[in-house]
């Protein structure tokens, strides 16, 4: 894999570090950074939450796939959000678009990080019908084009790991 124009797509389950790790590493590249959720929020001017409540999950899937569309520009990260892979067609379309990178993280990890968020409105389903769920997306995370195991690493290793690897054919 080399680093070409085209867009980095982080996915990965909810609590995986997508957004922190997309942030960060858009900086070090000296790419622009976009997080899914923030520009659905900023477009629709409706909380993560309230779109949930209004439209259901299928009404959220519709809007974000849409968004995600939008979203594509050379020299860009995007952190998506954890349920982007649920929306057909969407893993594909990535990986023709651009570089999609999954950040594996064992569940329980995950699962602390995100069982008090509010603002994540899966997040309060429970352990069981999430654990249930991050098992039903696994075989979508995978066929990411490339797969960072996060476990036991801090932020900036993670970071450092995907950039090194997207920029070691580059000649600086
Ligand atoms: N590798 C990591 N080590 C420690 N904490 C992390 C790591 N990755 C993410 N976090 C923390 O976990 C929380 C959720 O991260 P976030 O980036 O929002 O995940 P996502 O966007 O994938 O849902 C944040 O508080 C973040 O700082
Ligand atoms: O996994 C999911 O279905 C979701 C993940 C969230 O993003 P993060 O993965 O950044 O938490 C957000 O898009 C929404 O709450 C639904
Ligand atoms: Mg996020």
């Amino acid at each position: 894999m080399e680093l070409n124009n085209q867009c980095i797509y982080l996915i990965g389950f909810m609590g995986s570090g997508k957004t922190t790790v997309g942030l960060q590493l858009s900086e070090e590249l000296g790419y622009s950074f976009k997080d899914l959720d923030q520009e659905i929020v900023k477009n629709t001017g409706i909380t993560i939450p309230a779109i949930f409540e209004n439209v259901g999950e299928a009404g959220f899937r519709k809007i974000e796939k849409k968004m995600l569309k939008e979203l594509n520009e050379p020299h860009c990260v995007i952190a998506t959000g954890g349920g982007v892979v649920e929306n057909e067609g969407v893993l594909s379309w990535m990986n023709e678009n651009g570089t999609s990178i999954y950040l594996k993280a064992p569940f329980e990890v995950m699962y602390k990080r995100i069982q008090d968020d509010r603002n994540r409105p899966l997040s309060n389903q429970g352990r069981e019908a999430l654990s249930l769920r991050f098992e039903n997306r696994k075989s979508m995370y995978t066929q990411a084009e490339v797969i960072i195991d996060t476990d036991g690493k801090s932020v900036d290793e993670v970071v450092v790991e995907i950039f090194k690897l997207l920029t070691k054919d580059r000649n600086l």
